[in-house]
């Protein structure tokens, strides 16, 4: 079964002084999705989110956030949406928890509900033991940790996080990940990630939305996103081996979804042969690798290795921005024939 779209939005466009910062934006989200915002700095990100919690007026476009509209009726989408901005304000001499109640009090929670809800909170993410200690020593993993319980204490069913990771070391990047992940699959919550994070969005999210320049460049899930950015060769096989010949190149690039060949130089870092080998990058718009290796056996070819790769979001983000990764000597199946 779909889940149910919690936030709808349609040709969405705001701009600042004539600047385009969000550009005929559609973008659907599903109840339970950890979705991923991802883009370079400017590329409208904060702007859409600020839109969806009704903190900026969008020129034209309509936004459903659970049935809502954000512009009109922003205090009651505040309340079933949290937001964590990338720094969050706290009373630096008040203690986590004393922090904590603050926010429960503010959302008209009471008094004994606020302690047990901050209570929970704080072990749930990890702070139990930093409950009574004053919000200004937090470290930067730890505040980013405090935020999260202070937009969960209200128990929201959609959670918006700009950055989370700004700032905090790999260990505790990892755990802050770990933990939203799993707050996600465990109560269902709705996840809203902006990040230009290319690999800490990889690690959780379900679906990525690429932002470039206030467009939506594409969105989906990994394999969606290597189809629509990589059209040629979303995959790439990789075959090491101590000599080739035109013959085996000429075969190989008359395989079906075989769109190009590279002969590898050494001095790329990512995929280096061992000393005295060669390596044949095989790209594919669609996975052929036993038709590869049955082409290798049937010629005789001395293969050491051969490995089906599958291009993760740094390398189609890179190679999509960058425009392309060329690397070695390039062979183009037209030319091989
Ligand atoms: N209040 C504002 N006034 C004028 N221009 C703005 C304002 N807010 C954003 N912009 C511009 O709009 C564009 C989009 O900015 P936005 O902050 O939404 O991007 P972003 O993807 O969130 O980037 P970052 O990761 O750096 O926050 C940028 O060119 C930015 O300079």
């Amino acid at each position: 079964m779909v889940a149910e779209t919690v936030i709808d939005i349609q040709q969405l466009s705001k701009s600042y002084s004539g600047h385009q910062a969000v550009d005929s934006l559609s973008l659907q989200i599903r109840r339970g999705e950890i979705f991923g915002l991802l883009g370079p700095n400017g590329a409208g990100k904060s702007t859409t989110i600020l839109m969806l919690l009704g903190l900026t007026e969008p020129d034209s476009g309509n936004i459903d956030v659970l049935g809502m509209n954000p512009t009109r009726e922003p205090i009651k989408v505040k309340r079933r949406v949290g937001y964590l901005p990338d720094d969050i304000g706290f009373y630096e001499d008040w203690t986590g928890l004393e922090n904590l109640k603050l926010t429960a009090r503010l959302n008209g929670i009471s008094n004994k509900e606020a302690h047990e809800r901050a209570i929970r909170l704080l072990a749930e993410v990890g702070l139990k033991d930093a409950a009574d200690k004053k919000a200004g020593a937090y470290s930067r993993g730890m505040r980013q940790r405090l935020g999260l319980a202070d937009v969960l204490i209200k128990q929201p069913e959609i959670i918006i996080l700009d950055e989370p990771t700004l700032g905090i070391d790999p260990k505790g990047i990892d755990e802050l990940l770990a933990l939203i992940s799993n707050l996600s699959r465990e109560q269902g919550l709705t996840v809203l990630l902006s990040s230009h994070q290319l690999h800490q969005v990889q690690q959780i999210c379900d679906r990525v939305g690429l932002f470039v320049s206030g467009k939506l460049l594409a969105e989906g899930n990994l394999p969606t996103l290597s189809r629509l950015l990589l059209t040629d060769t979303p995959i790439v096989i990789t075959a090491e081996m101590d000599h080739v010949d035109d013959d085996l190149l000429n075969r190989l690039a008359g395989i079906e979804h075989v769109n190009n060949i590279q002969i590898v130089n050494g001095d790329n870092e990512a995929f280096r042969p061992s000393e005295g080998h060669i390596l044949l990058q095989i790209g594919c718009s669609e996975d052929c690798s036993s038709a590869i290796a049955k082409t290798f056996v049937e010629l005789g070819a001395s293969l050491f290795s051969l490995q089906r790769k599958q291009y993760g979001l740094d390398e189609i983000y890179r190679r999509y921005f960058a425009g392309g990764d060329e690397h070695g000597s390039k062979r183009s199946k037209k030319a091989a024939k």
